[in-house]
């Protein structure tokens, strides 16, 4: 059993206040995904969580039971950091069996635990190394280990991934899906990373200056933000923004995604000029100064040749456009 309720949590360093009332209920084997912009308190809440950090005001509530006065060693949960925080003098066996001795877990049952967990985590070849001798991957894979062997109630993940290179990324991106679906633990993961948020979470959680945002399903936030702020947040290319009034809209500010264009030699539109194309492999994004709708990024599938300087047309899918009126809320 893990959920976590979060009850009007605020938290001040100093006469800054980092997080604003965060009201938020994790159920029990749930994948919850805080993203927000860099300083909007995604760790802050991760460690009032964890018990790092005392909140100001309001409450933690882990299965029913509230935690604020509980010291994080007996909350249940685990943390997994971006710097993994592994014990240099220690094999990798014991560095996961160290936490278990110091609660005095009989030996017997710390081996079948270190067993599992490094079965599912391929690390049984690793075993008798020490972190030196292994790569980031495996290090931040020990570090996994090293939470699951607790069996606890809660995972907290604070951006375990952005050590890692691209490949390992992926990999340990899928290990870290896996050992969800496995162990079905309650998981709450921060990360900077649009992709990792899509895919690992059931739901993500979109913070902004210490207040939520929205909470819903990954497709749920790309396909009906609540707002300006989530539209840009979620998705990749970022959503083009354009002045209602120059389009002659009543919406303040009109939205598209740049997958939901296309574009044209010869007609469409909105008429521009080609600043710069990237090309991808898969699709290219394209930069496009438009006269009515300002700068515009495109995302084509595949290679789409055109040189900086050339005219093109874009089309926006009409049943993809997205409408915010003058506070940026959406208009349904
Ligand atoms: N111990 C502290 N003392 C004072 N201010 C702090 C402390 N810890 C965090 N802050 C401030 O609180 C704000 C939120 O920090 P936090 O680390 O939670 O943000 P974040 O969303 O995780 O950012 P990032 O994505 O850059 O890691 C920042 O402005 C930060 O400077």
């Amino acid at each position: 059993m893990g959920s976590l309720n979060i009850e009007n949590v605020k938290k001040a360093f100093g006469s800054v206040d980092v997080l604003k009332g965060i009201d938020l209920e994790v159920r029990d084997g749930e994948f919850v995904v805080f993203v927000g912009p860099s300083g909007c308190g995604k760790s802050t809440l991760l460690r009032v969580i964890a018990g790092l950090e005392d909140a100001s005001s309001g409450n933690i509530i882990i299965d029913g039971q509230k935690v604020d006065a509980v010291p994080p060693a007996e909350r249940g949960i685990a943390m997994v950091f971006q710097t993994y925080a592994l014990y240099p003098h220690l094999n990798v066996r014991n560095n996961m069996s160290l936490g278990l001795k110091q609660i005095k877990t009989p030996a017997d049952e710390i081996t079948r635990r270190v067993k599992a967990a490094s079965g599912m985590l391929s690390l049984e070849p690793y075993l008798e190394r020490r972190p030196a001798e292994l790569s980031g991957g495996q290090r931040q894979r020990v570090a996994i280990g090293r939470a699951v062997v607790r069996e606890p109630k809660l995972f907290l993940f604070d951006e375990p991934l952005s050590n890692l290179d691209a490949a390992l990324r992926v990999n340990t991106r899928l290990e870290i899906a896996q050992l969800h679906r496995r162990l079905s633990a309650t998981m709450i993961y921060v990360t900077h990373d649009q992709v990792e948020a899509m895919t690992l979470a059931d739901r993500i959680v979109v913070l902004n200056g210490g207040r939520i945002e929205q909470v819903g399903a990954p497709m749920e936030l790309y396909n009906s933000p609540t707002n300006l702020f989530v539209a840009g947040f979620i998705g990749s290319p970022k959503m083009n923004f354009i002045d209602g009034t120059r389009l002659g809209e009543t919406a303040k500010t009109i939205g598209v995604r740049p997958e939901h264009m296309t574009v044209d030699p010869k007609s469409g539109s909105w008429k521009g000029t080609v600043i710069h194309a990237e090309h991808l492999g898969a699709d290219t994004n394209l930069y496009l100064d438009a006269e009515q709708a300002g700068l515009l990024t495109i995302r084509t599938f595949g290679e789409y040749r055109a040189e900086p300087g050339t005219t093109l047309y874009a089309t926006p899918d009409p049943s993809r456009i997205f409408r915010f009126n003058d506070q940026g809320r959406t208009i349904r």
